[in-house]
Order: C-alpha cells, then sequence, then structure tokens
C-alpha cells in the first residue's frame, strides 16, 4: 500500500532558475499537501498537466527526493527514514533512465540482480522471463548502442523489473514509445495487476488513464483537484468522459486562483 500524507515539496531556485522561469520568488511550491491512498491490485493514476507536480510526487516515493513537509510510507515504510527497504520493494521507472550504451540487455540485468542480492539462478530466471515477454531476446547481446529507441526503453523496463518489486512507480509509462511498444508495456501493467502488485503511473494522457487505471487523482498546480474511480469522477464532474471531467476541474481552479 502507498500512503501519501499531507506531502509537500518545496523547491528552492537559483538565480538562473529565477530568470529562466521570469519569476521573482527563490522557491516553487511542486506538491501541496497533497494527501493519497493506493492498494495492492490495482493501477493508480496521477493525472495532471505539464508541472502540475506528477514527477515530484513518483520521485518523492521512489526515495529520491525528501519530503519537505509530510510523509511517503510504502507498506508502512518510511521512504525517507527507511529508504533502503522501500527500495527493495518499488521499482522505479521513467523514460529518463538512461542505460550505459557500451553494455548489453544480458549484462545489464546481471549487474543490476547481483546489486539487489539475488543470486544468478534466480536472475537467469528473471531475466528470460522478462526478455520474453517484452520481445528482448534476440537482442540480449547487443550493446545498448546498437538497440532502437523502443528497444531501449523495454530494456531499461526489464532492468529495473529485476527483483520482481510488489510496487511499480511509472512515470509516463508510454510517452515517446510506438504503438507496438506502447501496446506491450500497457499489457504488462494490467497484467502486473493481476498478479496483485501495486502500479502507479503518471499521464496527462487521459484515454490511457480511462483505460489503465482503477482510480485516478487529477493534481493541479501540485494539490489534489479531486480522485476516485473513473466512474465516479464522470458522475461527479457531470462529465462525458475523462478529458472533460478534468476540463471542468481545471476552469474551476483558475475561477478560484483568479477570485
Ligand atoms: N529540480 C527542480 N528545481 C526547481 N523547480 C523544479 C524542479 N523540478 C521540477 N520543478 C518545478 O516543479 C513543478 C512540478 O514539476 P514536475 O516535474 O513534478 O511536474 P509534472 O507534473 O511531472 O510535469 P511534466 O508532465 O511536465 O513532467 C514545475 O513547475 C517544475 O518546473
Amino acid at each position: 500500500m502507498i500512503e501519501i500524507r499531507d506531502l509537500t515539496k518545496i523547491y528552492q531556485l537559483s538565480k538562473r532558475q529565477q530568470a529562466k522561469l521570469k519569476v521573482s520568488s527563490s522557491t516553487k511550491i511542486a506538491v501541496n499537501h497533497l494527501s493519497l491512498t493506493a492498494h495492492e491490485g490495482e493501477i493508480f493514476g496521477l493525472l495532471g498537466t505539464n508541472g502540475a507536480g506528477k514527477t515530484t510526487t513518483l520521485r518523492c516515493l521512489a526515495t529520491l527526493l525528501h519530503p519537505t513537509e509530510g510523509q511517503v510510507l510504502i507498506d508502512g515504510l518510511d521512504t525517507v527514514k527507511d529508504s533502503a527497504a522501500v527500495r527493495s520493494k518499488i521499482g522505479f521507472l521513467t523514460n529518463e533512465i538512461k542505460l550505459d550504451p557500451q553494455f548489453t540487455p544480458l549484462y545489464l540485468m546481471h549487474f543490476f540482480g547481483s546489486l539487489h542480492g539475488m543470486d544468478d539462478e534466480q536472475i537467469s530466471q528473471r531475466t528470460k522471463l522478462l526478455f520474453s515477454q517484452f520481445g528482448i531476446t534476440e537482442f540480449q547481446d547487443k550493446k545498448i548502442d546498437e538497440l532502437s529507441s523502443g528497444m531501449k526503453q523495454k530494456a531499461s523496463i526489464a532492468v529495473s523489473l529485476i527483483h520482481d518489486p510488489d510496487v511499480i512507480i511509472f512515470d509516463e509509462p508510454t510517452t515517446g514509445l510506438d504503438i507496438i511498444t506502447a501496446r506491450t508495456v500497457t499489457d504488462y501493467l494490467l497484467q502486473m495487476k493481476k498478479e496483485g502488485k501495486l502500479v502507479i503511473i503518471s499521464t496527462h494522457i487521459m484515454s490511457e488513464a480511462e483505460k489503465l487505471c482503477d482510480r485516478v487523482a487529477i493534481i493541479i498546480d501540485g494539490k489534489l483537484a479531486a480522485q476516485g474511480t473513473v466512474s465516479e469522477l464522470l458522475a461527479q464532474e457531470q462529465a462525458d468522459d475523462l478529458e472533460d471531467a478534468f476540463f471542468r476541474l481545471y476552469l474551476a481552479h483558475e475561477k478560484e486562483v483568479q477570485a
């Protein structure tokens, strides 16, 4: 289970960042008193526009950032105090992960598997399974540098999942992927859910969330604007689809800010 309790993350802005963003404040509130809970056996979606605070939230879950205020618990473990134990439970996937171009997918699976304390037999079995799932087997001995961008992305997903984590945190799972690769990834997430794992993703693609997610949280300007199942949000906003519900919430937020 993931419990986000009153999470706030404030970045300090350098003079250069202030100039680039054309702001006078030396801080940026990226996440603002966010609370939510996600459970095993569900795909939970964080939805929001660019800059809403989704990646920051996921990086806090993945122990890569410390909250400024509030707390994140994964299966009762605190992401700051128990960060090593949390890391063994989670797989954090993002398009930004870059594998070393000189190594092969097979080598990288063994390297990261041993970092997670797995023995050779466990690594080989898991690698076989993941490579077959993602269609990597025939490319396993090629250098990362020689792979297509879709294959690189699939290899980095396999590497992130080598230790068979219970909680999968995925920042924008299909961004930059072609339609076939994207489908392989979303099918895999659905399979993980069936196996009782907890999957949390961020996306700004409403149709993707509608298809994939059991529950969603809409984040606007770092704050939770609404959460629930897709049908609950449609009923609450009297909307035809999630995009429509999002617009309504966004307009209500804009009105509130201007008032
Ligand atoms: N390291 C940082 N230093 C300063 N500000 C940052 C930093 N990282 C993110 N921000 C700012 O915090 C806000 C939230 O960013 P974040 O990346 O979490 O949003 P997001 O919802 O994931 O957006 P996107 O969909 O564009 O990735 C944005 O205004 C962003 O510019």
